[in-house]
Order: structure tokens, then sequence, then C-alpha cells
């Protein structure tokens, strides 16, 4: 690829796609081309073909998704299993019928089976059944992997998948119904520090997580799409993971909450541990370069300069 190149990134406005859109443009690609929502529901066939016909972009990044924390994932079932086949069905094959030559999709780590051995590598999928809180979701996110492997065996095309595990940085969404854990905390503990309240978070604090910043993402996405990568799937997280406690701890400190916390064991832990074995796409060349405790202070940092717009999101 050129820096000319056209890009399409679906999804450009969220957490991802913005994080993709910053970084290309950091490093001097012109030719980037985003539609929203409203402008290009990315579950209409017809028009999607259409528009990939008459764009014809170079490559086309898959950052559309219905996306959602461990409860919208459990309630919209229906929803994260339809939505996300349609959008990511409608892009693929538009970008196939259309001679996009590079396709990237993005998947998340919930595609592996809820009880594979640990750090989970390209080759757990589809070995075991999957965590029930989200089964939707990846079941969508599989047959995304599936299509783009087929498309690659069956044709020969450039088409990869990249499985970032959980995600977190500027835009995340911070309503407390939909959004995943890190930005609910980074939320929650903000409101109550001023009067010293207690914080109400879900589970036990005893599942694992590993936590990638989505510019570290950013950085694996133009990696693919600089690269011609040798094998269809690929794991992009850190390679290390922390407890749901330990992460409440690390963020309560940084916002300055000095409350209780109290686990509320109504709600689900979801699977008890997702770490990703990272070392394909170590070996090839891409490594995370944020810390935990950096990326934090950064999206906490963002979170203050927006604290008025919050994403309050309607599942
Ligand atoms: N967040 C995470 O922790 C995480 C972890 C692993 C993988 N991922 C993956 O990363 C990708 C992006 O996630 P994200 O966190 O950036 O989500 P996000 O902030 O919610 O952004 C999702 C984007 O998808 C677009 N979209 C949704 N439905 C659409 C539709 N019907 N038509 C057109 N566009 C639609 C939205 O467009 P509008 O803004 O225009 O409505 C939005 O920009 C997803 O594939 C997700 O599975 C995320
Ligand atoms: C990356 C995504 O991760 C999602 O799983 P998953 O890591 O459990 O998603 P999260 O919603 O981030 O939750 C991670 C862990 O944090 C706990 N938790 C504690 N307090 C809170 C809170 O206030 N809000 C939230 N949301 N969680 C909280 C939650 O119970 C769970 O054990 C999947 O449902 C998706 O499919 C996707 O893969």
């Amino acid at each position: 690829m050129n820096k000319q190149s056209k890009i399409y990134i679906a999804g450009h406005r969220g957490m991802v796609g913005s994080a993709i859109w910053r970084a290309l443009e950091a490093e001097g690609y012109t030719n980037l081309i985003g539609k929203t929502s409203k402008e290009l529901d990315l579950r209409n066939q017809t028009a999607v073909n259409n528009f990939i016909s008459t764009e014809k972009p170079d490559v086309i990044i898959d950052a559309a998704a219905k996306v959602g924390g461990i409860l919208a994932n459990s309630q919209y079932q229906y929803e994260f299993l339809l939505e996300n086949m349609q959008i990511q069905n409608n892009l693929i094959d538009a970008a196939h019928k259309h001679e996009v030559s590079k396709f990237i999709f993005l998947g998340s780590s919930c595609i592996y089976p809820k009880l594979a051995t640990q750090p989970l590598k390209e080759e757990d999928l589809l070995t075991g059944p999957l965590e029930p809180t989200n089964d939707g979701y990846a079941i969508a996110k599989i047959s995304g992997v599936r299509l783009c492997k087929a498309i690659r065996d069956q044709y020969g095309k450039d088409f990869v998948s990249l499985m970032p595990t959980n995600l977190y940085g500027p835009f995340d969404n911070f309503d407390l119904k939909s959004s995943h854990v890190l930005p609910a905390m980074i939320r929650k503990f903000h409101e109550a520090k001023a009067n010293s309240e207690p914080v109400e978070l879900w589970g036990s604090g005893t599942p694992m997580r590993e936590f990638l910043h989505v510019d570290d993402l950013a950085q694996a996405v133009i990696f693919a799409i600089e690269n011609k990568l040798p094998e269809h799937l690929y794991n992009v997280g850190t390679g290390t993971d922390v407890t749901i406690k330990h992460l409440a701890e690390t963020i309560q400190n940084i916002v300055g909450h000095t409350g209780e916390i109290i686990w509320d064991s109504t709600k689900p832990d979801g699977t008890p541990r997702k770490l990703m074995d990272v070392s394909k796409m170590n070996n090839i060349g891409w490594k995370a370069s944020t810390t935990l405790e950096e990326g934090i202070k950064d999206t906490y940092k963002w979170f203050l300069s927006n604290v008025e717009n919050y994403k309050e999101v309607k599942m």
C-alpha cells in the first residue's frame, strides 16, 4: 500500500475506528474515507454494495459493529448476533465482489472457548463451548473470521482477521449500562470521589482480563495494512492480565477516590480469564507499547475533557 491508497474505515467514529483514522493520518495516509451509520447503514446489503462499487477502496478496515460490555451482550444476544453478522457479511461480500485488495476484520478475544487453556492461542478457535454471556457476539465474530478465511483460501485474497483483547482509550463508551469495565470504573470512581461515596462494581472481582490501549491496536492495524500477513488470524494484546479487583484499585488510585468498593454479586463475572497468546503478532513485528497505568491516565485525561458529552448508548 502507498500513502495515497484509498482506505475505507467502517465505524470511523467509534473508539477503534477513530484511533485507526488518527494513526493513519499521523503516518501520512491522505485518502481516508468514512461514513456514519446514519449516512450508510451497514446492515443494508444494497446500500453497502452500492457504496463499495462506487468508491472502490483499496483497503477496508471493518471497525463497525454492535459493541458492548458483559451486561449488554448478555441481554441483547439477538441483536449482537444478527447485526454483527449483517454488517460484516455485507462488507466482506462487497469487498470480495468489487476487488478490494485488502480487508481487515476486527473480532474479539471472546471468540475462544470459555475454558480454553491460557494463554489463548489462535489454534484454540472452535475447540470448546463459548462463554454464555457473549455467545451471540462471539458466534457472529467467529463467522466473520471464517468468511475471511474462506475467501483467502479459495480466492487467494489478502483478507485477514485481527482479534483484539479488551480495549480502552479515548472515545470509549462511558454509558454505565452498555460499557465495558474500564470506562465504567473511570466514570463510577470519578462521580463518587467528591464525597467519597461507595462505588458499586459487578461480580466478584476475581475474573482476570487483559487490556490494550486502542492506540496500540491502531498500530497493529497499520502493520497489517503495510504487510501481507502470512496467516489468516492473529491475536492482538499485551500478553499480560490483571484481576478486575486489581484494575479497580489501580483506577481508584489514579482517579483519587477514597471511598469503599462494594462488589455486586448479582451481576455476572463472565469468563474467568481470557489472556491472549500474542506471540504470533510479536514474532512478525508488532508489539504493544502502552502500560496499563499510562493508558488509564491517558483515558482519564480524555474523560475529564469530555465529561460533558458522555456517550449514552441505547442498546
Ligand atoms: N471495545 C472493545 O473492548 C473491543 C474489544 C475487542 C474488539 N473490539 C472490536 O473493535 C471494533 C470497534 O469497536 P469499538 O469499541 O470502536 O465500538 P464503538 O465505539 O461502539 O464503535 C462502533 C462503530 O460501529 C459503527 N456502527 C455500528 N452499527 C452500525 C451500522 N449498522 N451501520 C454503520 N455503522 C455502524 C458506529 O457508527 P456510528 O458512530 O456512526 O453510529 C460506530 O462508529 C468492533 O469490531 C469490536 O468488535 C472492540
Ligand atoms: C471485549 C468484550 O468484553 C465483554 O466481556 P467482558 O470482558 O466480560 O466485559 P466487561 O463488561 O468489560 O466486564 C469485565 C469484567 O468486569 C466486571 N465488572 C465489574 N464492574 C463492572 C462494571 O461496572 N461494568 C462492567 N461492564 N463490568 C464490570 C464484569 O462483571 C466482568 O467480570 C464481552 O461481553 C464482549 O463479547 C467483548 O468480548
